[in-house]
């Protein structure tokens, strides 16, 4: 009998039932038994999909987890994440991933959930990268920073003030720090300050509606359809949640922004300063710039500046803010230093003159290293031909990474590394410690805003700390645990402190 039944139905959807089952059998033999990495070790379901990655993604103890179980079977420091993922915990991992003048690309598959494909970071062909990078990066140089360095001090003049106005009540600094940094994005790559720093509470609808889009990312990962359906779905999606309708505003404002330029390219010559436009808009055959980019391109650039430079540097500022004020010897420190710099508490300091302060310095970096950056893996596709990582061989084509966590709290490099300790900056093997200090990555993709973000975080510090009078106020280190959402959400209450002006 069971020789006569047919292989498939003939009914058109039982067929389509039966071809999908042959094809995730297919799939499930391919990547179990024949794929390239089928040797790693890991956990099954992540070799057999991406939705396992996806569900763990935010877990900020996931990828310690998986090392914790894996460590110890061979090859070596590297478990298999993903069907075609490999994630190293040996630090020695970074420096062969993200090397400089490395021919490893991006992901693009992990890349695209950012849906910013054409963006100096969405960009994951190395050639088109490179070309952007040289065409923006003069605008970020250290030169061009001190040449605008007006532009972040008076974004930070606005910050005090609008801190002592609200005095007698605790701030929520980083609401204050994100503020901050968003109308100093606007102002630096636009001319078009959001203003943000003067809405009420540092609660502006287009800085609630960033924050909320953050978690949607191993959604759009996960269902890459999503991508397409949510321009779709934005009224439904505005009508339900306000703070997604927010995020899909500061989209189109974005959109309406470079259609005004478009529209009428003599804006460029009115805007108070070089911006970002000025750059992308003139061709650079010199920098292998053969065309204009595209509309589209032009709005994931803009969209992608908004998240890069700003909520980087106010949760490295929130952080290292923290930890000063929560250990009353670092901060009578720093505070000693900055008054004997910077004696004329009416006057101001500069950048230059704060980088040459070394307490400072080292509170900074201290900063950055508790704070991590991006908190995900930053994923390279192996390439041209297998590369041996961490003493381990890795087959081309295969996704590769290592995050900043391995490194930066890692007890063997950093001793008690979940505690502030900013004079480990000023022992005299710090010089080693740098080597392992990757706050903006390294390599060809490195962060763009490097320079600028150092200004921020010296001027921000430096100035908050001298002109004000900060106390806690209800704030824990616990509030500072998070998701991981490629940058952290902090899962408790936001920093906030009582703060007074400093008269002296
Ligand atoms: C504390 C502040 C900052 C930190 C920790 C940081 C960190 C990083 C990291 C780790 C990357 C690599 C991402 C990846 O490989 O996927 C990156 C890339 C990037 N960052 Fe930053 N960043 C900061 C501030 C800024 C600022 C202020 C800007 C604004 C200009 C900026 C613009 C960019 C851009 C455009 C890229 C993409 C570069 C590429 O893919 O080639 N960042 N950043």
């Amino acid at each position: 009998m069971l020789n006569e039944l047919p292989l498939f139905a003939s009914s058109g959807p039982i067929l389509l039932v039966e071809l999908l089952l042959i094809y995730i059998g297919s799939l499930v033999v391919y990547r179990l038994l024949l794929h390239p990495l089928r040797n790693f070790p890991g956990d099954k379901l992540a070799a057999l999909t991406e939705w396992h990655w996806d569900y763990h993604a935010s877990e900020a103890d996931y990828l310690e987890r998986v090392h914790n179980k894996y460590g110890a079977v061979l090859p070596g420091p590297v478990a298999r994440i993903g069907p075609n993922s490999l994630h190293f915990s040996d630090p020695k991992a970074y420096s062969e991933i993200y090397a400089v003048g490395s021919k490893f690309t991006k992901d693009p598959d992990y890349y695209a959930a950012f849906d910013e494909a054409e963006s100096s970071f969405g960009l994951t062909d190395p050639v088109s990268a490179k070309v952007r990078r040289d065409v923006i990066s003069p605008l970020f140089s250290r030169r061009a920073i001190m040449k605008l360095e007006t532009v972040i001090q008076d974004n930070i003049d606005i910050l005090i003030s609008q801190i002592i106005s609200q005095k007698d009540r605790p701030i929520d600094l980083y609401y204050a720090f994100r503020s901050t940094t968003l109308d100093i994005i606007t102002s630096y790559c636009f001319a078009q300050s959001w203003s943000t720093l003067t809405y009420p509470f540092f609660q502006h609808p287009l800085l609630l509606g960033m924050e909320a889009a953050l978690p949607i990312v191993w959604y759009l990962h996960a269902f890459p359809v999503l991508r397409w359906l949510l321009p779709l779905m934005e009224p439904l999606v505005a009508r339900t949640n306000p703070n997604m309708k927010a995020f899909l505003q500061v989209r189109m404002r974005m959109e309406s922004q470079i259609d005004e330029l478009l529209k009428d390219p003599g804006l460029l010559d009115r805007a108070d300063h070089e911006i970002v436009y000025h750059h992308l808009l003139t061709l650079q055959p010199s920098k292998g710039q053969h065309q204009i980019p595209s509309r589209t391109s032009l709005w994931h650039e803009s969209i992608n500046f908004i998240f890069a430079g700003s909520d980087t540097v106010a949760k490295a500022t929130s952080m290292g803010t923290f930890h000063v004020l929560n250990n009353k010897r670092i901060s009578a420190i720093l505070i000693q230093e900055l008054q004997q710099a910077w004696p004329d508490i009416d006057g101001k300091m500069g950048y230059e003159a704060l980088e040459k302060l070394p307490y400072l310095t080292a509170v900074i970096k201290e900063s950055l290293r508790i704070s991590l950056g991006a908190v995900s893996p930053m994923p390279r596709i192996v390439g041209p031909s297998s590369a041996i990582i961490a003493g381990v061989n890795v087959p081309s084509g295969a996704s590769v990474s290592i995050c900043t966590s391995f490194l930066h709290h890692n007890e063997n490099i950093f001793h008690d590394p979940m505690t502030f300790i900013p004079e480990r900056w000023l022992e005299p093997n710090s010089r080693e410690l740098d080597n392992y200090m990757v706050s903006f990555s390294r390599g060809p993709r490195s962060c763009i805003g490097i320079n600028l973000a150092w200004c921020e975080l010296y001027l921000i510090f430096g100035n908050i700390f001298r002109r004000l009078d900060m106390q806690l106020y209800e704030t824990s280190v616990d509030d500072f645990r998070y998701k991981a959402y490629f940058q952290p959400i902090f899962t408790g209450r936001h920093l906030q402190a009582l703060i007074k002006e400093r008269n002296t």
